[in-house]
């Protein structure tokens, strides 16, 4: 374990744990190596210094303090665990739920953590002492009800920051359960804070407790505890100064080497928490597909209708209509900020808190944006599967590449032991990997960009897919390997019928791979149209521009042409036209009013989203301008 190895780096934290270690031995072994009965009264011997018969010495009944201090070892870390466990359990239950569920449970949990927190913990105390006869057992119960809010927020936080990792909604889309990747990799990915934040916790707790045995609290005399005995030396400190040392320090030790633990853990997590290296990042057709808006189509893999996208009220993508066909590839493509990737996980409803879908996302005529929860969930992974663009994130660094796709394949396909294990096999070679075996037994750190990516398409094809979302998934890689995953791409389609919706900013990968392309602007469609009608007669400025901006079609030696400007943010979208203010061709009508997406011709599945359609000649445009 990395934690383990990080861990025994550091001196100082592996003495303060052989320490505790030795301390707990000590104490459960109390009734084999304790010299004495823990009450056994020597009235002649009181208040003796060490000696060889007393090692530490007698208190003012006579009694052995080496064998009252392992005897009330037992009262006082028996207490501790006991509490440090309900703190434990009800946090890290409280944490997971509040940080991965989110939403109303998550206000539920803080607001009732924040009671607690804010609740007088002693005075409670000394209520359930003074109700329960001073029952110890409880009173460490509600110590550790009291002590949970600290390590429910530390498991809230560390939780809420794992599950807006890419692998996490990876595993989602992939369809694994709820349950399930809060197991496998919510809490394997959270341990260490946790973990330092039960140490220091446990400190805590030691101290409390020690201050309620000191004043006869939750022990019962002449039964010994390590705040009793400290009670007990500070009694006759004016006549033997002696008795408080052993407990006082043994207490102050234990409660010294709890925190240099967690200083150990602490800097032994951040050392061990190692991202994975970033992966890193064109170009074959065939014949077209369909889209268009209206009804969705019947015959697509996947037909998403009027579909619009707001984050707290603000509308980012509007009335985006496209379908994919099996075995046929639609790209997206359009600038940074213009709603591709929102689209994309609109459609595999991976849209965290705040957003709102509208419209109809199709699969296997069902419109999920519509379906119960559960409908939707089964067709992630299964139906609708994603390939993201940095597969190193979109794999849990924790697990071996065997261990993760063996997951994907036991849910989806309930293949378990050595079936699982070939399945798993396969699916890597079927990526092109050359020695599935040993990809198998790597973890992520342990694979580059392109076998990552493989490994992560893998991942994909696990639950046998209908239609595959690749954002952008050659963009991290260098070229060479860039253009194998399209080659893969390509052959996984020819080989299985994948519909492809495939994401990019790169025009080469959509002359290589798609049928057809719908071209995105500030969070519309602004042309859709095959992938010949897109390159060769062009009808939105927009797609002009971005075709004459290709660093591939401009001439040797001129400057590389660009579109003036930005893209307007949501908030800043304006009424008419999107891409009215960078157009060279707009007119005072263009910023009129919204502007439809309508066929170039009658009845054309060609679609632009602009009002001079019929009168701009985009096609001799641009061989005008290189010339
Ligand atoms: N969770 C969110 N909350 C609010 N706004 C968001 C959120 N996610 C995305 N947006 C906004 O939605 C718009 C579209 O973002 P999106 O990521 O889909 O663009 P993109 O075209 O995929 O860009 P890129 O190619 O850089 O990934 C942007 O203005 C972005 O700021």
């Amino acid at each position: 374990m990395r934690l383990a190895r990080e861990y025994l780096r550091r001196p100082l934290g592996v003495i303060a744990a052989a320490f505790l270690v030795l301390v707990a031995l000590a104490v459960i072994a109390a009734p084999l190596i304790a010299p004495y009965d823990q009450l056994r009264m020597d009235l002649g011997h009181s208040l003796a210094l060490p000696s060889a018969k007393h090692w530490l010495g007698t208190d003012r009944l006579g009694r052995d303090v080496l064998s009252r201090l392992l005897w009330g070892g037992r009262v006082s870390l028996g207490g501790l665990a006991e509490a440090l466990s309900v703190a434990f359990a009800i946090g890290v239950v409280a944490g997971l739920i509040a940080g991965y569920v989110g939403r109303g449970v998550d206000n539920a949990i803080s607001r009732t953590t924040e009671v607690l927190m804010a609740t007088p913990g002693i005075v409670v105390l000394l209520m359930v002492y003074g109700i329960s006869n001073n029952n110890a057992h409880l009173g460490m119960i509600t110590l550790g009800v009291l002590c949970s809010p600290s390590i429910t927020r530390v498991t809230r936080a560390a939780a809420r920051a794992v599950s807006q990792e890419v692998y996490i909604s990876s595993a989602e889309v992939l369809g694994m359960g709820r349950l399930r990747i809060v197991f496998d990799h919510v809490l394997p990915n959270i341990w260490g804070p946790i973990i330092v934040s039960t140490a220091v916790l446990g400190a805590v707790i030691l101290g409390i407790q020690g201050g309620l045995n000191y004043i006869n609290l939750g022990v019962n005399p002449p039964a010994a505890s390590w705040g009793g005995m400290v009670s007990d030396g500070q009694r006759v400190l004016a006549q033997q100064p002696w008795l408080i040392v052993p407990s006082g320090l043994l207490l102050t030790l234990v409660i010294m080497a709890l925190m240099l633990t967690a200083d150990g853990l602490r800097d032994a997590t951040a050392s061990n928490r190692s991202r994975p290296a970033r992966a890193q990042a064109a170009a074959a057709r065939k014949p077209s597909a369909q889209a268009g808006a209206g009804q969705a189509d019947a015959s697509a893999a996947l037909s998403v209708r009027g579909l619009s996208v707001s984050f707290s009220g603000l509308e980012v993508v509007r009335n985006v209509s496209f379908d994919v066909r099996d075995g046929r590839t639609l790209g997206i493509v359009g600038e940074s900020g213009c709603g591709k990737s929102v689209t994309a996980s609109a459609a595999l409803d991976q849209l965290g808190p705040g957003s709102r879908i509208d419209g109809e996302v199709v699969f296997g005529g069902v419109d999920l944006n519509h379906a119960p929860r559960r409908v939707r969930a089964r067709t992630r992974g299964a139906g609708i599967a994603y390939v993201s663009q940095d597969p190193m994130v979109a794999l849990d660094p924790c697990f071996t590449v065997e261990s993760q796709l063996g997951e994907l394949i036991g849910r989806h396909e309930r293949l378990r032991g050595s079936r699982r294990r070939a399945r798993a096999l396969e699916l890597l070679r079927q990526v092109g990997l050359p020695n599935p075996a040993d990809t198998a037994a790597r973890y992520p750190h342990q694979l580059s960009g392109g076998m990552a990516q493989r490994v992560s398409i893998a991942c994909a094809l696990a639950g046998r897919p209908r239609v595959l979302i690749a954002d952008e998934p050659t963009t991290a890689l260098d070229v060479t390997i860039q253009g194998e995953i399209l080659d893969l791409l390509r052959t996984l389609q020819g080989e299985t019928g994948l519909a492809i919706v495939l994401i990019t900013h790169d025009l080469g990968v959509v002359a290589d791979l798609c049928d057809r392309v719908a071209v995105m602007y500030a969070g519309e469609i602004v042309e859709i149209a095959d992938v010949e009608s897109i390159f060769d007669r062009p009808a939105h400025p927009y797609t002009r521009g971005l075709i004459d901006s290709n660093p591939i079609a401009s001439k040797r030696g001129s400057p590389l042409p660009s579109i003036p400007g930005a893209v307007p943010s949501p908030a800043n979208w304006p009424i008419g036209c999107h891409f009215g203010e960078r157009c060279r061709f707009r007119t005072p009508q263009c910023s009129a009013g919204p502007v439809p997406l309508a066929p170039v011709a009658d009845a054309s599945p060609h679609q632009a989203r602009c009002i001079r359609v019929g009168e701009l000649d985009l096609a001799s445009a641009g061989q005008e301008r290189r010339s």
